[in-house]
């Protein structure tokens, strides 16, 4: 018996004419214009272009933070661009990780809390869900500041916190939104070499930076124009 191969299982992210569009008539903006991608599992892909070509929409878009206006998008398998709102945050919290140029980590939380929580959210066991926090912020080299709020880490530290909440799921895809837009060089170094680390580890990646050193540890560049891509290229060395 032919057994049926379906392709998007492949792929960990796959678009076909994938639209978001603001506004009417005049004021009509295609944010992301009738894009065709396909990630396979372990690419990390950095996405570049001026301010305003639609990178940002078109991240939200992939991690199900925004809804298209058309076209049809796979995450991980799974067909989601008409997901109710309930599946939809259920496949964010077991398959994406996020990361925000902001950080978004909650202030009342301690660092270890902030990294634990997304496990709990996605049914992990308390005592578990405290060990692989500990262990990620051993991995982003935070282990002697676990038990520190916020408020009293530097914005380098923070964004490491936040990688690694964005690991605490084990997610299939992680996502990045200017992940060093607000750092200095010396912790932008930091998140750089986070960065190749998940790559060499074979973390399904997409990066959306204006620093062309982050994206020069990615596999792969796109670069947008007016919600288009302009150019698609694998770097030099990519697996
Ligand atoms: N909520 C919204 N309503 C109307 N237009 C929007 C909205 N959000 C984004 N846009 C427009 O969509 C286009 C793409 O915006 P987007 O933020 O994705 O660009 P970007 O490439 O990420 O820019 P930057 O590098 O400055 O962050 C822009 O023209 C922007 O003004």
């Amino acid at each position: 018996m032919r057994t049926h191969v379906d392709r998007t299982e492949i792929m960990m992210l796959r678009t076909r004419a994938l639209t978001k569009r603001y506004g009417w008539n005049d004021s009509l903006v295609r944010a992301v214009d009738e894009v065709d991608l396909d990630v396979p599992a372990g690419q990390s892909l950095a996405i570049m272009g001026p301010s305003g070509c639609g990178k940002s929409t078109l991240l939200h878009l992939l991690g199900g933070l925004q809804r298209p206006t058309g076209g049809e998008l796979w995450v991980a398998g799974q067909r989601i661009d008409r997901m109710s709102e309930r599946a939809l945050a259920k496949l964010r919290r077991h398959h994406i990780g996020l990361i925000f140029q902001s950080f978004h980590l909650m202030d009342e939380l301690t660092a270890v809390e902030n990294v634990e929580m997304a496990a709990l959210l996605a049914g992990t066991a308390p005592r578990a869900a405290r060990r692989r926090a500990l262990d990620l912020l051993d991995r982003v080299g935070l282990a002697d500041r676990a038990g520190h709020l916020p408020s009293a880490l530097s914005g380098g530290q923070r964004q490491r916190v936040a990688i690694a909440r964005a690991l605490s799921n084990a997610p299939q895809i992680v996502l990045a939104d200017e992940p060093t837009g607000n750092l200095d060089s010396a912790a932008t170094r930091e998140v750089l070499r986070l960065f190749e680390e998940l790559r060499t580890a074979g973390q399904t990646l997409v990066v959306v930076t204006h620093d062309a050193r982050i994206a020069a540890v990615a596999d792969r560049i796109i670069s947008m124009r007016d919600g288009a891509f302009a150019d698609d290229s694998m770097l030099a060395g990519a697996r």
